[in-house]
C-alpha cells in the first residue's frame, strides 16, 4: 500500500464532521481530529445523520499532534490570526498544506502571512449540514466541494499541483463530489454573492429564504441590489463575475424548500457570527476601489451590533 497520509481536521463542527466522514473512507488517511466544546460527546463517538463511527485520533488542540500533510480549517472563521498561529505544531513548513473550508473572501491572507513556504487549498463547499447536538450532525442538503491553490510564488508549481492532486484523490475515495478550479477565487466570490445575501437576512429576520422572499415585494428587489453591490466589488478586485449569477441564484433559491444559513444558526446558539469574511473583507475591498455599497454596510452595521451583543453574552 502507498504511504500514510496525515490529516488534521480543525473545527469538528458541522462541515468539518461531514470531510472527516468522507477522508476516513480511505485507507491511506490518518486522521486526527481537533474537538474543543464537543470533546466529551466525541469522545463516545460522532455521528452523521445515521451512526456511522469515525475512526480518528481525537485531541484538543493540535499541540497534541505531529506534523500533518493536510490540516483542514473547518472552524468558523471569525479569529483567523489566533487559529493560524494555534496550528504552529502541526505545520511543517515543506511538507503541510493548509486546506480552508469555510465560507468567506480572504480567509487565505493571515495563513499566507503565517506560513509564507506552505500550500494552501482553498475551497468553496455547498455542503448544507448543522451540528444538532455536540457530536451529532445533521446533513441537510447538497454536497459540493470547488477546490483550487490559492497562489505561491515561493513554491514550486510541480509540488503544488501535486499536492492539490493528491488531496483531489482523497475526495475522490471519499465519494465526495468535487471539481478542481483553476479560477477558486471566482468561486469564493460567487459564494459570497450568496452568503452576504441569504446569510445576512435570514439572520437579521429569522426567517428562511422563502419567507423573506414572499414578505413583500420589495424582498427580491433588495436582495438583488444587495448582490449585484457585491458583484460590482469583485469586479473592482478584478474577478470576473457575470451579471446573469443573480439571475442564476435566484433560480436556485427559489427552486429550494426555505432554508436559514449557518449564520442564523450561530445567532440561535448565541454565537459569534462569520461577519468579517462575508461582509467586512468586501466592504473593505470596496472601500478600497472607491465603491459604493450602502445596501452592504447597512447590513454588516446591523449584524455587528447583534454580534456584539452575543460576544458579550457568552
Ligand atoms: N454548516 C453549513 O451548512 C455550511 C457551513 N459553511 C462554512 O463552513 C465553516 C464551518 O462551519 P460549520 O461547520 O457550520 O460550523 P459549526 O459551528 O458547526 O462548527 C464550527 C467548528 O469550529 C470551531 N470554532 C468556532 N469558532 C472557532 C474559533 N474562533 N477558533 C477555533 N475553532 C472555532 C467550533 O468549535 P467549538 O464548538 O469548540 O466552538 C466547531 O468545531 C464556516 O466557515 C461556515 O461558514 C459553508 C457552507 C455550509
Ligand atoms: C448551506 C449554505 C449553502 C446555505 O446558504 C451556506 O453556505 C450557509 O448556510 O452558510
Amino acid at each position: 500500500m502507498s504511504h500514510p497520509i496525515d490529516v488534521m481536521i480543525y473545527g469538528l463542527g458541522a462541515i468539518g464532521s461531514f470531510y472527516a466522514f468522507i477522508l476516513n473512507r480511505s485507507e491511506r488517511v490518518r486522521l486526527t481530529v481537533v474537538a474543543r466544546s464537543n470533546y466529551d460527546a466525541v469522545c463516545q463517538n460522532v455521528r452523521l445523520s445515521s451512526p456511522l463511527r469515525l475512526f480518528a485520533h481525537l485531541v484538543k488542540s493540535p499541540d497534541e499532534a505531529s506534523t500533518m500533510d493536510y490540516i483542514i480549517c473547518a472552524n468558523k472563521a471569525i479569529d483567523q490570526h489566533r487559529v493560524a498561529a494555534v496550528l504552529k505544531p502541526a505545520v511543517d513548513p515543506d511538507r503541510t498544506s493548509i486546506v480552508i473550508i469555510q465560507n468567506g473572501v480572504g480567509n487565505e491572507e493571515v495563513f499566507r502571512e503565517q506560513y509564507p513556504r506552505n500550500l494552501i487549498i482553498t475551497c468553496v463547499t455547498w455542503v448544507g449540514a448543522t451540528q444538532t447536538r455536540p457530536g451529532v450532525v445533521n446533513h441537510t442538503k447538497s454536497e459540493n466541494l470547488q477546490i483550487g491553490t490559492f497562489p505561491n510564488p515561493r513554491l514550486d508549481q510541480t509540488i503544488a499541483t501535486e499536492r492539490l492532486t493528491e488531496f483531489a484523490a482523497l475526495l475522490e475515495h471519499g465519494k465526495t463530489r468535487f471539481q478542481i478550479c483553476d479560477d477558486i477565487q471566482q468561486k469564493r466570490w460567487e459564494k459570497v454573492v450568496w452568503n452576504a445575501a441569504w446569510n445576512s437576512v435570514t439572520t437579521l429576520t429569522m426567517v428562511d429564504t422563502q419567507t423573506w422572499l414572499h414578505s413583500s415585494p420589495d424582498a427580491e428587489p433588495f436582495t438583488r441590489k444587495l448582490m449585484f453591490e457585491v458583484i460590482t466589488i469583485a469586479r473592482a478586485c478584478g474577478v470576473p463575475l457575470g451579471d446573469d449569477l443573480i439571475d442564476q441564484q435566484m433560480a436556485k433559491i427559489k427552486a429550494m424548500p426555505g432554508i436559514g444559513s449557518s449564520m442564523q444558526v450561530d445567532r440561535k446558539n448565541g454565537r459569534p457570527m462569520e461577519i468579517d469574511v462575508i461582509l467586512g473583507f468586501p466592504l473593505q475591498k470596496a472601500k478600497e476601489h472607491g465603491v459604493l455599497a450602502p445596501y452592504l454596510e447597512s447590513l454588516c452595521v446591523l449584524l455587528r451590533a447583534i454580534d456584539q451583543r452575543l460576544r458579550a453574552a457568552l
